[in-house]
């Protein structure tokens, strides 16, 4: 059986930037996947569904030109042009990966990894067809094989999650990835599960044109985020044809019809299912490596599950479902691998964007002190034709940055500026005495 210093399963945001980090410092590893490098994040995550939103809000925008006095006769989405280059770009992102894998002296393995008792991971060859898709050069494995290390990196993410009696069918009932898939803009939409997923796919389709139903559980959209924000969204979205049926449960699904518990029946020509994740846990044959009530993994305060030496990053521990979370628990993990007392993995500062339109960006704490800036008070907003929105400041008893929320079109942007001043422990009154250039977005955070 091969030994190596690390084990990686998963070529995800996690498991890669794991493997790359560790493999630069010097330890011997192996990154094993199954699928295609980058995870559900570069193949059917954050990059295909930024790139279709980006032409959405585009669209958008032109629709709007007479604001800026310009005159549009029709503007018209290829959408096939516009599904080949997304995919075209991951493609070339995948390549990326593999190359960064290659220069940082990773050895990369495409197969199904098992973990086996006594730290042993059996991989055995990718179902036909699916490596070569990735584009990726890989190392080809003829039968199974057996490898160990010291330490093992669990990277294997998340899947769509199902709720009971309904089971993607790949037809009608599409979960995230099917849906990414489709070669047409259905009319009528219903979403399943008004959570983040679901909201940028509503945001996307409602901007293609589509009739987007929302059906969701809870009563309030989006209850860990800001309220006002949550308000502003929910307004845009409704503007753009997206209804919102909450607090509703689903009865049954039949004929392309959703019957609510309510009595109200919901047709669609496609229904999206985005009610929550799973672990990818199927693989994990070690009883010693345990589980949470959600079926995520166990992980104590440095990342390490039940079983010595054997670490979950990512989606798999459920401790905060983003790409940036992976690819900082995986650094962190292989930092502290190399050391004798580990360092705090501290993820209190773990800032998020909803990409809507607008967008909504947060991080940190919310306390009783707050600052609010509207965004029609802000130059460069007046110029761009964008007054709907706010940014939110919250500090300590000390004055200290602790939180920020941001509402407008280019949060994403901006709550780089938050990260910084909340990493760096700046008080709010030190900020106002930063200069930031005029007209710009960034002047935002010194009115
Ligand atoms: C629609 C959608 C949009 C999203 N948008 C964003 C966003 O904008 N920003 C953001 O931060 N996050 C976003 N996310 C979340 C983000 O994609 C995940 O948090 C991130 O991909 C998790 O990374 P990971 O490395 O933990 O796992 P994953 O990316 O899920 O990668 C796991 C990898 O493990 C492989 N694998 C699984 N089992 C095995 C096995 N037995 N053997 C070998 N390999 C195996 C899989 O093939 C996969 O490649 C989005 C997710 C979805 C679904
Ligand atoms: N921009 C981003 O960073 C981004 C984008 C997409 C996904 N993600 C990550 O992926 C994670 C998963 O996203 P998600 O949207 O699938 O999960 P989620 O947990 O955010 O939302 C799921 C929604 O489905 C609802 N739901 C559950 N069961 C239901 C049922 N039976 N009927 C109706 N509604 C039901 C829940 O109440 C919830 O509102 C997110 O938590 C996020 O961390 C991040």
């Amino acid at each position: 059986m091969k030994k190596y210093d690390l084990l990686v399963i998963g070529a995800g945001p996690g498991g890669y930037a794991a493997a790359a980090h560790a493999a630069k410092q010097g330890l011997k590893t192996l990154l094993i996947e199954k699928q295609h490098l980058g995870g559900a994040c570069l193949n059917n995550g954050c990059i295909p569904v930024k790139t279709l939103l980006g032409a959405a809000h585009f669209l958008q925008q032109i629709k709007k030109a007479n604001l800026f006095n310009i005159k549009v006769e029709k503007a018209e989405l290829d959408f096939n042009a516009l599904l080949d280059r997304k995919n075209r770009l991951i493609k070339r992102l995948q390549k990326g990966i593999e190359i960064f894998l290659r220069d940082s002296g990773v050895e990369t393995l495409f197969g199904a990894a098992k973990l086996l008792p006594g730290k042993v991971v059996a991989v055995s060859p990718p179902s036909r067809g699916v490596a070569s898709a990735s584009g990726s050069e890989r190392t080809d494995l003829e039968t199974s094989a057996e490898y160990t290390a010291d330490n093992i990196i669990l990277a294997t993410g998340s899947l769509p999650g199902a709720i009971p009696n309904l089971q993607p069918d790949g037809q009608w009932l599409l979960d995230n990835i099917q849906l990414l898939q489709n070669k047409t803009i259905p009319s009528a939409l219903a979403v399943i599960g008004a959570g983040v997923i679901g909201l940028e796919f509503a945001d996307l389709y409602s901007r293609l044109g589509s009739k987007v139903t929302l059906i969701d559980v809870l009563p309030e959209l989006l209850p860990q985020e800001d309220r006002a924000a949550v308000d502003l969204l929910q307004k845009s979205l409704e503007r753009a044809g997206c209804r919102f049926l909450l607090n509703r449960k689903i009865e049954k699904a039949e004929n392309k019809t959703l019957y609510l518990n309510d009595g109200q029946t919901i047709a669609a020509e496609i229904c999206l299912l985005a009610a929550g994740r799973r672990a990818n846990t199927d693989y994990i044959l070690d009883p010693a490596v345990q589980k949470t009530a959600k079926g995520f993994v166990s992980v104590d305060e440095n990342l390490q599950t039940s079983l010595s030496g054997v670490y979950a990053i990512g989606d798999l521990n459920n401790l905060a479902l983003y790409a940036h979370a992976a690819t900082y628990q995986g650094l962190a993990v292989v930092d502290n691998l190399r050391q004798k007392s580990p360092r705090v993995i501290n993820q209190t500062i773990m800032p998020r964007v909803i990409f809507t339109s607008p967008q909504i960006a947060s991080i940190g704490r919310y306390t009783s002190q707050c600052q609010q800036t509207p965004l029609s008070l802000l130059g460069r907003a007046q110029t761009e034709n964008q007054t709907e929105g706010f940014l939110k400041l919250y500090t300590d008893e000390k004055d200290v940055i602790v939180g920020c929320v941001i509402v407008s079109e280019n949060a994403d942007a901006l709550i780089g500026e938050a990260v910084a001043l909340i990493n760096t422990r700046t008080k709010y009154t030190d900020l106002k005495n930063f200069i930031h250039p005029h007209p710009s977005w960034a002047e935002w955070f010194g009115l």
